[in-house]
C-alpha cells in the first residue's frame, strides 16, 4: 500500500496529539504538516515531541495553506475554526477528514457544499463501536416504531465546548429519520419545572459534563413494562484517533464528494 502523507489541523489539541502519535506509529502514514491557530503557544515546536512520540521534524505552523503538499488533511479544531477555514481548504484542494463537532444545519450545508469540490469525510464520531451503534439504533427504532419513549444521554469531559455532543445529535437524527420525526420540532434538550406530561414524539437529549470522561452515549427506548438501553463507552481517545487515520488513508485519491464513516468502514 502506498504511503499517505497527512496534515494535522488542530495538531496540539487532545485529538491532534493522539492522531499525530498514531500516524507516527503507522508505517503506511507520515505526518507532513502540523497546523495550529496564530495564538498557539506551541508554534515552532516539533509536533512529535509535543505528542510524545519523539522528534518528527515537523514544526507547528499557523499557515493552513501549507497543507497543500499533503495527500489528506485531518481537522479536529472545533466547529467555528473549521468553518472559518473552509475557503482555505477549498483553495488547498486537499482531501479532508473533518472530526470537529457542533455544527448547525446551515454550517453542515456549507461543508456539504465544500464536498462538491474536494473529497470530505465528515463524521461526529470516528470509532467503529459508535458507528456500529448507529446501525443498531436504526434497526431498533424501525422495529419499535412509536410505542417507546426515546431519550439520549451523553457524558463527556469538563473541557468539551459543544453540547450536546455531535454523536448524540447524530443518534437523534438517525432515530428521527427512521421514525419520520423532525429534530427541529421533536428534540427536547432540558426539562425543569412544571413541564406537564411527556409528548409521544419527543426525543430527549441530555448532557453531562465532568472530569475526564472520554465519551459515553446511551439511547433509551422506554416502553410499558420494559426498557431497552443501548450504550457505547469510549475509554480512550485512541478509538476516535484510529478511525481518523483509517479515514485519511481511505480518502486519499477519492473523487470529490461527502463521505461518512459508514463509507470508510464499509457498514
Ligand atoms: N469525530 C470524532 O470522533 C471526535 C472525537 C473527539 C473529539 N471530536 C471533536 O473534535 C474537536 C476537537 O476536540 P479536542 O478535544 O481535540 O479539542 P482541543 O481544544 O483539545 O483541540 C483543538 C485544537 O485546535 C487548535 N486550534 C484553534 N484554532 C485553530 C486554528 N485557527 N487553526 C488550527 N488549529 C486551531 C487549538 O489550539 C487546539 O489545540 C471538537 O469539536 C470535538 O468535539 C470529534
Ligand atoms: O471529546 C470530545 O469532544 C468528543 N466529541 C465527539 C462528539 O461531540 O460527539 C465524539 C466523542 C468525543
Amino acid at each position: 500500500m502506498s504511503n499517505t502523507n497527512i496534515a494535522m489541523v488542530g495538531a496540539a489539541g487532545r485529538m491532534g496529539k493522539r492522531i499525530t502519535y498514531l500516524i507516527s506509529e503507522d508505517p503506511a502514514t507520515s505526518l507532513t504538516a502540523a497546523v495550529e491557530g496564530t495564538d498557539s503557544p506551541f508554534l515552532g515546536q516539533d509536533i512529535g515531541e509535543l505528542a510524545g512520540c519523539g522528534k518528527l521534524n515537523v514544526d507547528i505552523i499557523d499557515d493552513i495553506l501549507k497543507i497543500s503538499g499533503s495527500d489528506v488533511a485531518i481537522d479536529f479544531t472545533g466547529a467555528a475554526v473549521t468553518l472559518s477555514n473552509l475557503d482555505k481548504y477549498r483553495q488547498a484542494g486537499v482531501p479532508l477528514v473533518i472530526g470537529s463537532t457542533g455544527f448547525d444545519k446551515n454550517e453542515t450545508a456549507a461543508i456539504e457544499n465544500l464536498a462538491k469540490t474536494i473529497p470530505v469525510v465528515f463524521a461526529p464520531n470516528m470509532s467503529l463501536g459508535v458507528n456500529l451503534t448507529f446501525k443498531i439504533l436504526e434497526m431498533v427504532a424501525g422495529a419499535i416504531g412509536d410505542d417507546f419513549d426515546i431519550e439520549i444521554i451523553e457524558a463527556h469531559h469538563r473541557m468539551k465546548k459543544d453540547a450536546p455532543s455531535g454523536t448524540a445529535m447524530k443518534m437523534a437524527e438517525i432515530i428521527a429519520n427512521k421514525l419520520k420525526r423532525n429534530i427541529d420540532r421533536d428534540a427536547v434538550f432540558c426539562r425543569r419545572g412544571l413541564i406537564g406530561e411527556r409528548s409521544d414524539k419527543e426525543i430527549g437529549i441530555q448532557t453531562i459534563r465532568g472530569g475526564d470522561i472520554v465519551g459515553e452515549h446511551t439511547a433509551m427506548f422506554c416502553g410499558a413494562g420494559e426498557r431497552i438501553e443501548i450504550t457505547h463507552k469510549a475509554s480512550s481517545r485512541d478509538t476516535f484517533a484510529k478511525g481518523a487515520v483509517t479515514a485519511a488513508k481511505w480518502l486519499k485519491g477519492r473523487e470529490a464528494g461527502l463521505y461518512s464513516m459508514f463509507d470508510v468502514l464499509g457498514l
